[in-house]
């Protein structure tokens, strides 16, 4: 596999050549995710030290006895909508199985990545599995290694992202559960190290995506890796001392780094959506009665976008449920010579609803839909079957309770 570094780092910690991007347009964008853990400790990566459960087994929020939110706030939902956070500082939690106790969650990267955060914010009794990529977190769960996995879907400053779409696509999982995530980035470099030292900052490519206008001021070199905690690792690991890190508060305390700055994101606002993905025999019942549900599907049809559009939009309007998401993907090239010439390749989604094997099929034309309600409620399904009559394939990705909470590890 080619890597774009042309450092030398470890290869476990190095990218491989980004894919193009594809054409889209995001109708409408829910902000969302946090959390952190003991590990078993896979890939390489070293299982993250305890910290004192609460006695609840529930995530510390601000510290202080259990109290919600700044302000008694809770988050609110809506398109790049501001919404006032929690405040958390995390401990691993134990205690009954609601709190995710004796789940193994997997994820990207080393412990400390905002990606453990956001699990064992939503499951604090968890433990979590580090993984090398997304890629193998998915996998695991597939094959058992695993319950669930954790995933980043979108950003306020990304949008979809359209990479991890496509691995959730691809799998026999579902969603279980989201979670919203305020994502602070901070400068960590070795102690000791000044600022006017740093010749260049390593993290994951996301991460030095949404700080770029602090990076330039900067004038350091860019190298991008696996995941913001891993480049902490390295970073101790490797006792670089003309490197820094872009990683969250909670990574320079577990690796002894120092903090050279905090908020390092262009945008003030920088929140993650992260998904919970598990085995479909494996998933939670329907949400809970007095949860608002949230269900999330993928439709493909034959194109010709805007009537389309104005047909879905009227199988879900027409029966009064709101859409919380809607992202149109238009790839009409097929991941051969077209590709070159500047063509995207078909969406591959794992078509779950023929008997026998699940089969990998290729869609040039895509929606991700996100609606509330639960996929059991009869105008839900109403809107589905009307869907399906025109769609040339839906999927239901997952049936959750809608958590517009957003957490913040500050
Ligand atoms: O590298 C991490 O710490 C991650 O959890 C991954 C990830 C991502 O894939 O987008 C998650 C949230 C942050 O925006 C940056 C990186």
């Amino acid at each position: 596999m080619a890597y774009t570094s042309s450092l030398h780092l470890p290869k476990h910690l190095l990218l491989p050549n980004p894919r193009r991007t594809r054409h889209r347009s995001s109708v409408s964008f829910v902000p969302v995710a946090a959390a952190a853990a003991k590990a078993s400790g896979v890939n390489g990566h070293a299982p993250e030290k305890q910290q004192p459960p609460q006695p609840n087994g529930k995530p510390r929020i601000n510290g202080v006895n259990g109290k919600k939110g700044v302000n008694g706030h809770k988050g609110v939902n809506g398109v790049n909508g501001h919404a006032d956070r929690i405040h958390l500082s995390v401990s691993t939690g134990s205690g009954g199985s609601q709190d995710g106790s004796g789940l193994r969650v997997a994820f990207q990267g080393a412990p400390g990545a905002y990606s453990e955060f956001a699990a064992k914010t939503a499951l604090p009794g968890c433990d979590t599995v580090p993984c090398r990529a997304f890629a193998d977190a998915l996998a695991a769960v597939e094959r058992g290694g695993a319950d669930r996995a954790i995933l980043p879907v979108e950003s306020t400053m990304e949008g979809t992202a359209l990479r991890n779409y496509d691995l959730l696509l691809r799998h026999d999982l579902v969603v279980a559960q989201e979670i919203n995530l305020f994502v602070h980035y901070c400068l960590l470099a070795m102690p000791g190290v000044r600022a006017a030292e740093v010749r260049r900052v390593i993290s994951h490519p996301m991460a030095l995506a949404h700080c770029g206008r602090a990076l330039a001021r900067l004038g350091v070199d860019r190298e991008p890796v696996e995941d913001t905690a891993g480049a902490v690792e390295m970073l101790r690991s490797n006792r670089m001392l003309d490197t820094a890190a872009i990683a969250s508060p909670r990574a320079a305390d577990l690796y002894g780094l120092d903090v050279l700055a905090h908020g390092l994101q262009d945008e003030s606002w920088n929140v993650t959506r992260f998904l919970l993905l598990s085995r479909p025999a494996a998933a939670p019942a329907a949400p809970p009665a007095d949860a608002d549900a949230k269900t999330s599907m993928v439709v493909a049809h034959r194109g010709g976008s805007m009537a389309v559009l104005l047909k879905v939009l009227s199988a879900f309007s027409s029966r009064n449920i709101n859409l919380t998401k809607l992202e149109v993907i238009n790839n009409e090239g097929d991941g051969g010579d077209s590709a070159a010439a500047g063509a995207r390749p078909p969406v591959m989604i794992l078509d779950t609803s023929a008997r026998g094997a699940p089969t990998l099929r290729a869609f040039p034309h895509v929606l991700y839909v996100d609606c509330a309600g639960a996929a059991s409620d009869p105008r839900v399904r109403e809107a589905i079957q009307e869907i399906e009559k025109f769609a040339v394939f839906v999927r239901v990705l997952g049936c959750y309770a809608a958590d517009s909470t957003i957490y913040d590890l500050q």
